[in-house]
């Protein structure tokens, strides 16, 4: 029996059809005499690139999902990297703002505040209980740099999920798109008759914990084999949730985690063809960063393990990192901070507040700055410049989403550095040609991470996400760059490989979680690493 995804409106729930194989034939005169499906995928393919703007495309895409699953993700595979940007970020972005406009049909699971006490009978109405193994959930407070959009988030669940089965093979089945519904700060929504979420403001923290505590409950008795994602939560929420759950819960923030493996895997081989250049060994690395929420944080306690594999103490690791938020550098004199800040907070600054960029980055001479603040443009000509000043290849990494909140673009990084930047961004830009080289921008993306992690988790069963399955990711990334992409200058290999490249995360991960006794699929113990890989690559759904 093969479960055939037959998306089609019941009571106000998508059903599945389970259909013996294979499936019967159309009756005949349903359809016309020369239909043909390679043909159709071309068809598809035309009509969506006939579309002009990014969310027709969008709407398209999404139609196109819900009629015939299998045709979108033979076409997401094909054509990853045009497709990738359309149902993820920059698109996304705009698709959420816009979500309760756009909206056609209910796609995952709403779970409000007013379902409290009883969000047991909430999760069993999901159509897919047995199947389920991969939920992201998100409360809408943060997504992308958009900030609080609400019940409108739902469509950042919905595209990392149609990541994690393109890129990974998840089933579709087995994917569950989750929004909190806790209210939103937003008044545009509050006031739009449009919008789809409750009319009122954000709860307050007290019952928001209470609310998470029942929701992860009853999420893990419901569906006994799921694994967690926590999406784009607000800083303090990312950050507390984490902590609260993940010793109990098979859960990982992806802003947190997924993004510090990513960057960390970038940061590697930035680093070495940096360090190659200017003959200063890697423990020597300065790393600024502009921006420290959930991500920023994240990818900073990520990269002590740079530090660390380099042979420095855990303090010497903390002390090559430099935080910058709202208010400028982030030091233990400039009175009360975050509590997520703390750490990296410096104690060897006792001067008056820092807020100008470039005289930071004078203090601080930074190898590289990575940008996670939502502040376009942040990283300007001068700010470019002068790290080019200072190093002989800068790493400048904009990772902020979507690209319209980018800290810089690649092509004012390449004009300014004068081709020899080191870059990767949050969302996908251009290439370049500079003196009659093409230089190639890199996708710092936890989007290369977590369909590898979620898969691995799955198929180890394993019990909580540990530090060491995430850092086990990130170097697999790390490693999985061909001679062809070292060759090109990539920081990170290309995305058509993304299942080749999940499959090798997944395996690296799996091993992490053995050692680290979380797995709970002890006949995955016993394969080599070939057939942990052929497994890996077997179990994954193809369309
Ligand atoms: N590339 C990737 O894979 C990922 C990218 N991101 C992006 O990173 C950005 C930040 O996300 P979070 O850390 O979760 O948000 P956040 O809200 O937790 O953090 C934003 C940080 O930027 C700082 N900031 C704001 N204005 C500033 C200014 N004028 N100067 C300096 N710092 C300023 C804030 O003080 C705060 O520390 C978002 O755009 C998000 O899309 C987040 C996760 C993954
Ligand atoms: C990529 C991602 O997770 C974000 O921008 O929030
Ligand atoms: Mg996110």
């Amino acid at each position: 029996m093969t479960i055939v995804l037959t998306p089609y409106w019941s009571n106000g729930v998508q059903k599945l059809k389970v259909a013996p194989q294979p499936p019967a034939a159309p009756k005949r005169g349903l359809i016309p005499a020369a239909f043909d499906r390679d043909v159709h995928t071309e068809r598809c393919l035309l009509q969506l690139r006939s579309k002009d703007k990014g969310i027709e495309k969008y709407i398209y895409l999404s139609y196109l999902k819900n009629e015939d699953p299998a045709m979108f993700y033979k076409l997401c595979l094909e054509h990853m990297a045009e497709i990738t940007p359309l149902i993820y970020t920059p698109t996304v972005g705009d698709a959420c703002v816009n979500f309760s406009h756009i909206f056609r049909r209910p796609e995952g699971l709403y779970v409000s505040i007013k379902d409290k006490g009883k969000i047991r009978d909430v999760l069993q109405n999901w159509p897919r209980i047995d199947e389920a193994r991969i939920s992201v959930v998100t409360d809408g407070s943060r997504i992308l740099g958009l900030g609080d959009l609400g019940v409108n988030g739902m469509g950042i669940s919905i595209g990392k999920l149609s990541l994690y089965v393109a890129g990974a093979g998840i089933r579709p089945e087995s994917t569950i798109p989750i929004c909190l519904d806790l209210g939103t700060n937003t008044q545009r929504y509050l006031d739009d008759p449009l919008y789809l979420g409750l009319r009122q403001k954000r709860v307050s923290d007290p019952e928001m914990e209470a609310f998470m505590d029942e929701f992860m409950h009853e999420m893990t008795a419901t569906f006994p084999k799921l694994m967690i994602q926590f999406e784009d939560f607000s800083t303090d929420n990312a950050f507390k949730y984490l902590e609260r759950y993940r010793k109990q819960y098979p859960v990982f923030n992806d802003d947190i985690q997924g993004t510090g493996a990513v960057v960390l895997s970038g940061f590697l081989n930035a680093a070495k063809l940096a360090s190659a250049a200017s003959g200063k060994p890697l423990s020597t690395h300065r790393i600024l960063f502009f921006g420290a929420g959930s991500a920023g944080v994240g990818v900073a306690s990520q990269l002590m393990s740079f530090f660390t594999l380099q042979g420095l103490s855990q303090e010497e690791a903390r002390r090559s990192i430099w935080l910058v938020d709202s208010q400028g550098l982030v030091y233990n004199a400039r009175g009360r901070l975050a509590e997520h800040k703390k750490y990296f907070s410096r104690n060897d600054y006792q001067g008056p507040p820092m807020t100008s960029l470039l005289d930071i980055i004078d203090y601080v001479r930074p190898t590289a700055l990575l940008g996670l603040s939502t502040i376009t443009n942040a990283f300007t000509t001068e700010v470019i410049e002068a790290m080019a000043l200072i190093n002989p290849r800068p790493i400048l990494f904009p990772l902020s989403n979507p690209v319209k909140l980018s800290e810089c673009s690649f092509a004012a990084a390449v004009e300014h550095t004068r081709g020899q930047v080191l870059f990767a961004s949050g969302s996908p830009f251009p290439e370049q040609e500079y003196q009659g080289k093409t230089l190639y921008p890199g996708q710092g993306n936890n989007m290369y991470i977590f369909p590898g992690l979620g898969l691995a988790a799955i198929l180890a069963r394993v019990s909580q996400v540990t530090d060491t399955m995430v850092e086990a990711s990130s170097l697999g990334l790390a490693n999985s760059l061909t001679d062809e992409e070292r060759s090109l200058g990539l920081l990170y290999p290309q995305v058509n490989r993304i299942r080749e490249i999940s499959a090798f995360i997944a395996k690296e991960v799996i091993r992490a979680a053995q050692k680290s006794g979380v797995d709970r699929s002890p006949d995955l113990r016993n394969k080599s690493d070939a057939e942990l890989i052929s497994f890996i690559n077997q179990k994954m759904w193809k369309p």
